[in-house]
């Protein structure tokens, strides 16, 4: 069961992705985390954080470079093995989707099943483990279009643990969420001890969840290590311009940042 996983280390090689010819989105990116780190990938909109993220899950070919999971070439994976290794989150849901929200956790097996046959008795323990696991008993026979935001990532999260994966890669899982619901969100995928890696806006709540930080700027990883190396007020000024200010945390608490447009003289 995915719980008991301990994640996969990732290494990522001289990554760079574009488009097409001349255009490069994400530009010679090397960074590694062990198994069961949290990464989060910040930086200013359109700074490459979701391109880099495509080459990660394999919705997007490297142009050139290599990801390795536990040592082992990507590429060199079926569709299949990858799907067993990664599981995703993403935010675009078609608004029609007519599943219940068991039918959507249960779709978290198919990489997992054998063959053409139903859902074996794995499957289902798997699923009502994810069910469980994220407190959504009591919605998994409502149909999926009819939650609110916060329930619908919870599932998507449902989904992504039912697949038992070794890493959960996630884009702007917080978007639309109360601050309840993202501080939920964010220690449930803590309690997982599976290797994360996503996107987020929020930079104190990326000072409080993440192991590790990649910080980037125009398709560059311009900082990558310890929440407390990366996110120096300099730093982050600069990655998003704005004057970033940071709050000296007293003991066992996390960063703060505080934020203000630059005054220019
Ligand atoms: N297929 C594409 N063709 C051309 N430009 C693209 C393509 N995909 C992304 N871009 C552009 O590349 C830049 C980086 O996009 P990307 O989505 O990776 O950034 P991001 O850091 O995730 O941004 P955001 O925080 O706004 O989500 C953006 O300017 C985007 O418009």
């Amino acid at each position: 069961m995915s719980c008991d996983s301990k994640g996969a280390s990732v290494t990522v090689e001289r990554l760079s992705w574009g488009p097409r010819a001349g255009l490069t989105l994400v530009d010679d990116v090397s960074f590694a985390v062990p198994a069961g780190a949290r990464l989060a990938i910040l930086g200013a909109n359109g700074a490459g954080k979701t391109s880099l993220l495509r080459c990660l899950y394999r919705a997007a070919q490297p142009r050139s470079g290599r990801v390795l999971i536990e040592g082992e070439d990507l590429a060199g994976l079926t569709p299949r093995q990858s799907a067993r290794k990664i599981s995703v989150v993403l935010q675009e849901m078609p608004a029609d989707f007519p599943f219940t929200v068991r039918d959507v956790v249960m779709m978290g097996r198919i990489p997992r099943r054998s063959g053409l046959g139903g859902w074996s008795g794995e499957d289902r323990a798997a699923c009502d483990h994810a069910l469980d696991h994220l407190a959504l008993g009591g919605l998994a026979s409502r149909n999926f279009a009819s939650l609110s935001g916060g329930e619908k990532q919870r599932v998507l999260v449902a989904r992504a643990l039912a697949q038992a994966p070794e890493i959960v890669i996630l884009d702007e899982p917080t978007n639309h969420l109360d601050i309840r619901h993202q501080l939920e969100i964010l220690a449930l995928l803590e309690g997982l001890g599976l290797t994360v890696i996503t996107t987020l806006h929020d930079i104190n709540l990326a000072g409080r969840f993440a192991t590790h930080v990649a910080l980037m700027a125009a398709g560059r990883l311009v900082a990558f290590g310890p929440p407390e190396t990366v996110l120096s007020a300099e730093a982050v000024s600069e990655a998003f311009g704005v004057a970033a200010r940071v709050h000296a945390p007293r003991a066992s608490e996390a960063l703060r940042f505080s934020f203000s447009l630059p005054v220019f003289s």
